[in-house]
């Protein structure tokens, strides 16, 4: 290898990574443009154009044709623009949902894409994670590998470093020193050697794929599925009976087929997919600008009926920066400010064995804390011991909250014990008295209520031959108490009360000591009847487990197995839950959540896989926002629908009414295609960018049983819809029956249609507020929408050869009037509707589901 330090040097890196290729699988999941393109042909929308455009050649009507074929390219244009768009934000999700792999390069330990590892990479691999490529390796500690991905098999098997082997090198069976690309670190860690990546590892020669962001439909899609195939079915049958009805009654077959076709274009509900779609997949995007990563669209859509927060404090609410406020050795107390000068003499012992009990090199923050502490007061004295070898180390274990390190401090000399850990933890280790018991319960108390996380120390000395299993077996001195503040995170108080006014109650899950908790809960508002512990939890069933967390928020001493008992309870309460996690532990728990949330910084793979979000910055914040966000999409999506059912209503009506009536047909598949043109980028695009509603967060979440599109949408679109269409047929029969007979008739009853669709695009943007209100908010896109839409109506009406080609005939100012005051009465209508509805449900019946 070369010579500055471990690991493959970057040029080197650089240069594998030409030859051989990114270690990625070859799964190219995006669709570049030739591709979307060709989706985009095969839209019904534009066969039936193009069929439209076949029968006015039929008809030698070669000008109609062109046009439609323009329009028809538009359309494929709006369509290429818009996909493009969430194709771009797909693969910017997948990008931070790409795995990242702990490497050594050029000397230096760096967190890399895991696409960049290279053969002969040096990979350090670690409990919770995925394997990034075949490896092998070269030290390993108590690990253990589920290997099922390749192997079917879920026991896990474990592993041991050694030298290249080529009997072991096949997935499956204990003691190989090889671990594989995919498999599941369940347990230890260790150090490896890349021996092969991407295409050329084990998983990739069997051809499996990892994927990392999921496309299973969520609920939302299903139903939409459902709608969109009965009215398709609907809009296809009723078009074709409208064709033998026209055929039959003028006896002209060409035409009859047009009106069908007509007919079926202002029908089809394409739309609706396509703005699920945008809307889910934008919305995903418009998350990960807010740091949370959604892994599954679902999780969108459940975020808007989220009632229950459940967060880690550690790290989540808090910072997990900490620094020793408090002391407290023997009967004297020691607050710790910034400025303090000095550490008394008789707290030096205390730190010296706070950081002896801590790693050398910590990356835990408390042992982190020590360190300073230690750097800060004890430099000049002969507390620390850089010299020392560490002999021995006790992790902390499920039952007992302490940790212990033995440290050889002279060749032969006996060794040296430190201990910190949970306080009750650390005085069962060193055997203490009930008086003394007492005592330090009220030394803990006054340090926990002011919100410290408090860690006990103890040392020991070890002359005996051997090492003891367990470090009850230790003789230890109690030495003291250290206190450890961990501020919350900014904006989580805000967070907190904007959660309460949104009917969402939040929740707090700690390892950590109950007045701990509950002064910390207290900061953060967190109104919490009573702690419950850990301890007591394991007393209950499920019966009094559901009856004490109906009233409790903070929970303490809490093991991560308990988190999934926790999750349920409130889950058989009628909770919807979110829940926050991070390790190995907490995959079951995430898994059991509606919503699990994973941590993208601390977190392991396996709380990643097993969460719908995940938070790329682990801040409770973050989540909050996301909740937010879930509702204005919630919303917006409501909005889109209704404004899609309404605006069909007229065009379908205005289609059909006339060649039932045996009037001259008013529309031709060109205004329809008019019309789509414009209510396409407005269902889409201007409703997806619509800015949340004032009242977003103090509504209560929507039912979870309630589904976004309910009855009294549906019903009220269609409503809305309806009051356009009278408007446009009340204007159609005053045309018809003046000068300009049918032909000025058609055009009056276009200007009504379409400035009405401007009314109902705008009705349904105040859906919640009212239209003035939503007018205020700016919305970019609506006004390039309006701002293409009005000339070209206007041209329309003005250029002859286009007034021709509409088949509208001249209008005066007489006419004009009257078309733009029957929109206007149509959007009078449907707003005073809307408002008397909002008094309605202001006036008594819960928000909650209605619309
Ligand atoms: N490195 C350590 N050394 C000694 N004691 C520790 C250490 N880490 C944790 N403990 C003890 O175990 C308790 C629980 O820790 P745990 O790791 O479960 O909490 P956490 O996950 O850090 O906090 P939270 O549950 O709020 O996210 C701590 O309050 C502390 O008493
Ligand atoms: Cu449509």
């Amino acid at each position: 290898m070369s010579g500055s330090g471990p690991g493959l040097s970057s040029a080197e890196a650089l240069e594998r990574l030409r030859l051989d290729g990114p270690n990625e699988l070859p799964q190219d999941q995006r669709r570049h443009l030739p591709r979307i393109a060709w989706d985009a042909v095969r839209e019904p929308m534009l066969q039936l154009l193009l069929g439209a455009g076949v029968i006015y050649l039929l008809l030698g009507n070669l000008a109609e044709a062109l046009i439609l074929l323009g329009f028809a390219l538009l359309n494929v244009g709006m369509v290429v623009v818009q996909e493009t768009r969430t194709e771009n934000a797909l693969a910017a999700l997948r990008d931070l949902a790409s795995p990242r792999a702990l490497v050594w390069r050029g000397g230096q330990r760096l967190r890399l894409p895991a696409r960049e590892l290279v053969r002969g990479d040096l990979i350090s691999v670690n409990e919770g994670e995925r394997v990034p490529a075949d490896a092998l390796l070269l030290e390993a500690g108590a690990m253990q590998v589920d290997e099922a991905l390749l192997t079917g098999e879920s026991v896990p098997v474990r592993k041991r470093a050694g030298a290249a082997s080529t009997a072991q090198a096949i997935p499956g069976g204990d003691d190989s020193p090889y671990v594989w690309a995919g498999s599941l670190i369940v347990g230890g860690s260790g150090t490896a050697r890349v021996t092969a990546t991407g295409p050329r590892s084990a998983i990739g020669r069997i051809g499996k794929s990892l994927a990392t962001v999921e496309a299973a439909p969520a609920p939302l899609q299903l139903q939409m599925r459902r709608l969109v195939w009965v009215f398709a079915t609907a809009g296809i049958g009723a078009s074709i009976v409208l064709a033998i009805v026209y055929g039959l009654l003028h006896g002209q077959w060409l035409q009859a087929v047009l009106a069908g076709i007509t007919l079926a274009m202002a029908a089809l509900p394409e739309e609706f997919p396509l703005v699920l779609t945008i809307f889910l997949v934008l919305g995903a995007w418009r998350l990960s600008q807010r740091h949370v990563l959604a892994r599954r669209s679902a999780a969108i859509e459940a975020l808007g009926t989220a009632t229950l927060l459940c967060a880690d404090k550690t790290g989540t609410m808090t910072q997990n920066r900490m620094s020793v406020a408090a002391l407290k050795a023997g009967e004297q107390r020691l607050a710790m400010g910034e400025t303090a000068p000095a550490l008394p003499e008789a707290f030096h012992e205390l730190v010296e064995f706070s950081i002896l009990a801590s790693q050398a090199d910590p990356f835990d923050p408390m042992e982190q804390a020590f360190h300073r502490l230690g750097q800060r007061f004890l430099a000049d004295t002969a507390h620390l011991h850089a010299g020392w070898e560490l002999a021995r180390h006790y992790p902390l274990q499920a039952g007992l909250l302490a940790m212990s390190q033995a440290w050889r401090a002279s060749p032969g000399g006996p060794y040296v014990i430190a201990a910190k850990g949970a306080p009750e933890a650390v005085a069962d280790l060193c055997h203490m008295g009930a008086p003394a018991l007492e005592a330090l319960r009220l030394d803990v108390a006054r340090m926990a209520d002011e919100g410290l996380r408090v860690l006990a120390i103890a040392k020991g000395v070890h002359a005996a031959p051997g090492w003891p299993e367990s470090q009850h077996d230790f003789d230890y001195t109690f030495l003291g108490l250290t206190g450890l503040a961990d501020p919350l995170r900014p904006g989580v108080s805000e967070a907190v009360a904007a959660c309460r006014s949104a009917g969402i109650d939040v929740a707090m899950i700690t390892g950590d000591h109950p007045a701990t908790a509950l002064a910390i809960a207290r900061q953060a508002g967190i109104a919490s009847a009573s702690v419950l512990t850990g301890q007591e939890i394991a007393m209950l069933d499920e019966p009094a487990l559901r009856q004490r967390v109906a009233q409790a928020r903070v929970f303490a001493r809490i093991m991560p197995e308990q988190k999934l008992r926790l999750v349920q309870a409130f889950a058989a309460n009628g909770e919807i839950v979110a829940m926050t996690g991070d390790g190995v532990n907490d995959a079951p728990s995430l898994k059991a959540a509606h919503i699990g949330v994973a941590m993208g910084g601390r977190g392991t793979d396996v709380a990643r896989e097993a969460a719908s979000l995940v938070l790329l910055d682990d801040d409770f914040t973050s989540l909050v926002a996301a909740i937010r966000l879930g509702r204005r999409i919630d919303g917006n999506l409501r909005k889109a629908f209704a404004y899609i059912l309404a605006v069909h209503v007229p065009i379908v009506g205005m289609s059909l009414i006339p060649v039932l009536l045996g009037w001259p047909s008013l529309l031709g598949p060109i205004h329809v295609v008019f019309l789509e043109l414009i209510i396409d980028p407005a269902s889409s695009i201007v409703f997806e960018a619509e800015p949340e509603d004032d009242g977003v967060m103090s509504r209560p979440p929507r039912l979870p049983g309630a589904s976004l599109f309910n009855l009294a949408l549906l019903l009220r679109g269609l409503g809305q819809g309806v009051v356009v269409l009278a408007m446009a047929l009340l204007i159609f029969l005053a045309g018809a029956g003046g000068p300009g007979g049918e032909a000025t008739a058609r055009a009056m009853a276009f200007v009504t249609l379409v400035l009405g669709n401007l009314g109902l695009v705008l009705t349904n943007k105040g859906l919640d507020s009212s239209a003035v209100r939503a007018l205020l908010k700016p919305n970019q896109a609506l006004g390039i929408v309006v701002a293409i839409t009005l000339p070209s109506l206007i041209a329309t009406l003005a250029v002859p050869w286009l007034r021709h080609l509409f088949g509208f005939g001249p209008l005066g100012a007489r006419q004009i009037v009257l078309a733009m005051a029957a929109a206007a009465g149509s959007f009078a209508v449907n707003e005073l509707v809307a408002w008397v509805l909002r008094r309605f449900r202001r006036g008594g019946i819960s928000g909650r589901g209605l619309s």
